[in-house]
Order: C-alpha cells, then structure tokens, then sequence
C-alpha cells in the first residue's frame, strides 16, 4: 500500500530531471513562467495516476521529436517569448501603479504643468530636424517615468528587437515583420528565416529603377508607339493608401513636382464603376501605364478593377497591348502571370511586408518612382530609414516613436480617451489621416492578446484627421467644449510653396501657422468663467463660451516637406503603432477582423447571380436583408445586366 506514493514521489523526481534536460536540450532560458509552469507540471504529475506517469514518462521523447517537426527554431524562440510575457499586461505592478496614478493627474489642470519651464523643457525632443513637444500632454515627469517602467515590464526593448532580428512576430500568420528591410541602406544586413533580405529588397528597387527610367524617358512605349505618360495604379488598403498618401505630399513639393511635369499617378481603389468611370476620365489608353497592385492578387475589389482596365485597354488597342500597358507589383507571381501579366513585368515583394507597411516597397515604390523618378523615392526611403535606426537605438525618453506611443498608451488605456485626431496643418498632408486610420486601426483594432485571451482593457484607438485649418470649420467644436480627443498637431517650418502679399500682415504660411501655434494652447488652457466675466460677457452667455481646457495634444514641427521628411513621418507612425501592440501585447500584424464581411459578400455575389441569370428567389438570408436584397434586385430589374461589355463613360 505505500509503495504508490513512493511511486508517486519518484515519478516526479523522473519528471523534474525530464523537464530540466529538455530545458537544456532546447535551450529554453530560465524565465520566471516557465518555472511556474515547471512547478505546475510537477504537481500535475504527482496527481495523475501512475500509468499515465509511465507512459508520459516513457514516451516524452517521441513527444518532443513531434514538436520539433512542427516548429522551427525562430517560432520555438517567439512562443517562448509569448510565454514569458503571456501574463497581460494589465495584471503588471506597472499598468496598476500608473492606474493609481490617474487620479493624481485628473487633480492637476494643464495650465498649472504648463507652467514648470523644466517639466515643458524635458518634454521636448529633437531628432534629425523634427521637434517633438509633449508638454501639453496630461502628464507629468513621474507619469513618463511609470510609462517607461511599463514598456520596460512589456518587454518593449525585446519586441522591438525581435521585430529588427526578423523573428516571425507575426504569429497568427507565421510571418516575420520587416518593412524596414524595404528601406535599409544596400549593405544592410537584415535576416528573415537566416537569409540576409536586403540584396532581394535592392534587387527590386534596381529593377524599378530601371523600368521606370525606361518609361519616363520614352523608351518603353505603347502598343502604337506613343509614350506612357499616364499611370493608373490600381489597389486598395495598404496597397493605395500608402502610395496615396505619399504622392499627395509630394505633388506639391517643388523639387519632386519638377520631375512629374507632364505626367499623371492615378489611384484607382474603390469597386464602385463610379471610381473606373472617374479615373478614365481624360486618360487615352494609348499613353496609360496601368499597374496592379496587390499582395495577394486575390482582392475582388482590385482584381475586378484590374479585369476593368485590362478590357478598357484591349478593346481599344487589341488584347496583345496589355503586355506594353500593364504591370504588376506582387507577392503572388503566379496569378500575375496567370492574369495575363508577362511575370517580367511584375515587381515582387514578400509575405514578410504586411498590406498597409508596404508602401517602402515595390507597392509605394513603382508608381511613385514612374511619377517622380526613383531619385525623389529613394530620398523617402532614406528618410524612413533614418527613423528606423533611431527606433531601434535611442534610448525611450529620446526616441520620438516610443515616447509617441506610449503616450497614446496613457490617454487610452489610462486616462480613458479612445479616439485621437491628427492635425497636420498642410495640405499636402491631406492623406496622411486616412493612411494613419489603416495603419492604426487594422493593427491594433484587437479583442484579444498575442496569446489568444480575451482582453479586459481596450487596444486601438479610433484614429481621424483633417488638415488644419480645414478642421478647425468642421470638429474642432467637438475637441474644444465636447469630448475629449487627444490630438497631433503637426507643422512645417517652411512651406512647399510660399505665398507673400504685399500688404498682407504675414506670409499666408504665418497665417497658417499662426492656428498651429494657437490650438494647442486653446486646448490646454481654455478660458475660465472668470476671464470672460472680467471682458464683460453677459452672464447668460459665460457658461456657452466657457472653455474647460486640460485637453492633451502633442506637437510635431517639420523643417520642411521634402520627400525625406515624409518618410520620416511615415516611419515615426508605423512605429509608434507598434509600440502601442507591443505594449498592449497584441499582435499589429495581423488582420483577421477584415474576413467574415468578405464572405459574406461572396454569400451576396452568389445571390445576386442566381437571381439575375436563373431568376432563383433569394434564400438563405435574415428577414431584414432578404428584403433589402429584394428591394434592391426589383429596383434594378429594368438595367441591363448582361450588355456585350459596357464601360463607365463621363
Ligand atoms: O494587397 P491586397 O492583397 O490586394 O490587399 C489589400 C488590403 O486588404 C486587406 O487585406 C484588408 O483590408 C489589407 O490588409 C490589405 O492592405
């Protein structure tokens, strides 16, 4: 009878040598959780019955040779990361004590910190010709200070390095995480499953180059002979909105716009035929260039467009012009050819980009270099590139992303604002907000952790803009007397293009300017019922024009808008995202939540099908959208839906 606990009692010693030497064995690193879960198992072990311990015993080995056919070293080194971090960060000393903290803050108006010269002179940063200035934030030294614990307790500095050491953070999809190869110096070396990308990533950009001199000098031409001066750029999501953001801001930039002189960049996104319709408008097949732009080559929304443009050029030159009048930029080099895309003609780029990082590729690249030349897109790059190093070398309470991310961090997840505004006062930066709002919200619009649990706090932000002072007519109400948005100004020391009026008091960029300055402070300091009192206000009237004030924003001042500056921008955005999913420990990676709309689409599309062509009954749907979708085929009974081929006309 009491042999069993002895039994029991040994069959754990046998477990702890086991666990120990597979630790050895696999090079697992001695961090605390796996301790616990050592301690874990061993208790585990003494509970089950002694057979089960036997055969677990007897049979760990086959066990482990099984794991290490499924799992390759990197992943083994990211799932021990996860482990060792797989407590949510909300459970942290760290995230409780800035909790404790809120309140000490709340009891503190902006006026009174603005008001420590040393507090606002610590909290502005310089980097490479950009100034940070956080000190109309909500915070305080101390504040910074507990932020800093916190991302030291997220492992921050570790993610950030395994994201640079082309580990497959991306877990969800298996994928390394490496926009920054895309624009790294060519002797760079950054690897991805131990294979230095850089050389392919230059392999690409020469190749771009190449092509895109060929065309802009007029030595590649069209089916007639005539050059392409036109390029229509198909994609949607990360593969236009990047791309758009960045010819936005370059269309006005003297120097760049130098080199697109005749030329035109279209983009081309939306499924709706009124966008085909719009960027045909004025554009003769003869000299367009038409690039499809996709990572999967997949997107119905794109490959629809692509089937569009691909019948608007070969029903006006014949079916072999497509060769000469469009390209492709891909991940999936097979559909490009199977498309009808001579695979020559295709730029490639890797699962390793995600959609909306992938404007420093071929993605961002092609176009923008046929519009501008690849030396004005090689200065972006450059631009991006210095961000990148800094990101990965400054210090945190230097280092413009981290010190950005973390304080949305702090108005989100602490102080409980969930929306932020960015506010670039140029208009060229028009694009930057809906670029921002991909990047942002499809990263860190997540419900659960790296590690699949279910989050008790927020993550995301729900991002907006509008360049100032545009803004200003429209929602700035909103963020001075109603809720609460924590905003990002962002200015420009000298404007792309200069306006003096003799006679005007200041330069039309002063006057722009002038709003720059004067809205943050506007937010932070407001007018108490006081101030308004003492300028004779009517009293009915104080409480309507009263401003509370101790309303965060930031600052970030640009020397100019050249195409380096706007790669730093980019950078200083993609990054400052991915502090916040390293922080909140999720995975910005991925995107999953864009899945069950697209199938259900497809649900419709079938629907749609079998009513027109078979006249079959719509079936299979919930009474509110069966009778939308009967409403919808009954009131487009009478448009022809099957002409020979019909294209938008304007
Ligand atoms: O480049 P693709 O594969 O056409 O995808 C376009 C976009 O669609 C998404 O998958 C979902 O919206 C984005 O992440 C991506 O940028």
């Amino acid at each position: 009878m009491a042999i069993r606990p002895l039994l029991h009692a040994t069959a754990a010693a046998v477990a702890v040598v086991v666990i120990c030497g597979t630790s050895v064995i696999l090079h697992i690193p001695p961090v605390p959780s796996q301790i616990h879960n050592l301690w874990i198992g061993i208790a585990g072990l003494c509970l089950v019955p002694y057979e089960l311990q036997c055969f677990l015993i007897h049979h760990h080995h086959h066990l482990l040779h099984f794991r290490n056919l499924v799992e390759t070293p990197d992943q083994f080194s990211y799932r021990n990361l996860q482990m060792a971090s797989s407590t949510l960060i909300c459970d942290m000393e760290q995230w409780k004590d800035l909790k404790a903290h809120v309140d000490e803050i709340k009891k503190t108006h902006l006026r009174e910190l603005m008001s420590d010269t040393n507090r606002c002179n610590s909290m502005m940063v310089e980097f490479d010709g950009i100034l940070l200035d956080y000190s109309r934030q909500c915070a305080t030294l101390e504040t910074m200070d507990k932020l800093f614990k916190l991302a030291e307790a997220a492992g921050l500095k570790e993610k950030i390095n395994r994201m640079f050491n082309g580990e497959r953070i991306n877990s969800t999809e298996n994928r390394c995480v490496l926009h920054v190869a895309l624009r790294a110096p060519r002797d760079a070396v950054i690897n991805c499953d131990g294979k230095n990308t850089v050389p392919d990533v230059w392999q690409v950009l020469d190749k771009i180059r190449e092509f895109s001199e060929r065309v802009r000098s007029g030595s590649w031409v069209g089916a007639t002979g005539r050059p392409l001066k036109d390029v229509v750029a198909i994609g949607i999501g990360g593969s236009f909105l990047g791309p758009l953001f960045v010819h936005t801001a370059l269309q006005t930039d003297p120097e760049a716009s130098e080199f697109a002189r005749g030329r035109q960049l279209r983009f081309l996104a939306n499924v709706d035929p009124i966008d085909v319709a719009r960027n045909i408008t004025g554009l003769n097949p003869e000299t367009t260039l038409v690039v499809v732009v996709s990572k999967t080559f997949t997107t119905a929304e794109t490959m629809l467009n692509a089937r569009t443009l691909r019948e608007w050029i070969s029903s006006a030159l014949g079916p072999e012009a497509v060769a000469k009048h469009m390209v492709a930029v891909s991940t999936n080099l097979t559909l490009v050819e199977q498309f009808g895309i001579d695979p020559n003609n295709a730029f490639a780029f890797w699962d390793w980009v995600g959609g909306r990082y992938s404007v420093c590729s071929a993605v961002g690249v092609l176009p923008l270099s046929l519009q501008y030349g690849f030396s004005v897109v090689e200065k972006f790059l450059q631009g991006a590139s210095s961000i990148d190093k800094h990101f990965y070398s400054a210090p945190f309470d230097q280092n413009l992303p981290v010190l950005l991310g973390l304080l949305s961090i702090w108005n989100v997840s602490f102080l409980g604002h969930p929306a932020r505004a960015i506010l670039p006062y140029s208009q060229s930066l028009e694009k930057l907000a809906p670029h921002i709002q991909q990047v942002s919200m499809e990263s860190n619009g997540k419900g659960v952790s790296i590690d699949g649990v279910a989050l008790p706090y927020e993550s995301g932000e729900i991002d907006f803009g509008e360049p100032g002072t545009n803004g200003q007519h429209s929602f700035y109400q909103l963020i001075h007397q109603g809720r609460v948005v924590p905003c990002d100004f962002i200015g420009v020391v000298k404007s792309q293009q200069p306006v003096y009026l003799k006679g005007e008091v200041v330069s039309n960029h002063d006057e722009l300017m002038s709003n720059f300055f004067a809205q943050p402070d506007a937010l932070a300091y407001g007018k108490t019922p006081q101030q308004l009192q003492n300028e004779n206000v009517p009293q009915h009237l104080v409480p309507h024009k009263t401003f509370p004030g101790n309303r965060p924003s930031l600052s970030l001042l640009l020397p100019s808008l050249s195409a380096y500056n706007i790669g730093q921008l980019l950078a200083i955005y993609e990054h400052r995202i991915a502090v916040e999913g390293f922080v909140w420990g999720i995975n910005s990676f991925d995107q999953w939540g864009v899945e069950l709309g697209k199938s259900l689409a497809s649900q419709v599309r079938k629907q749609l099908h079998a009513s027109r062509k078979k006249g079959e009954t719509v079936e299979g749907f919930n009474f509110s959208t069966t009778t939308m979708l009967k409403r919808y085929l009954e009131g487009s009974a009478d448009v022809p839906q099957d002409p020979p081929t019909l294209l938008p006309h304007m």
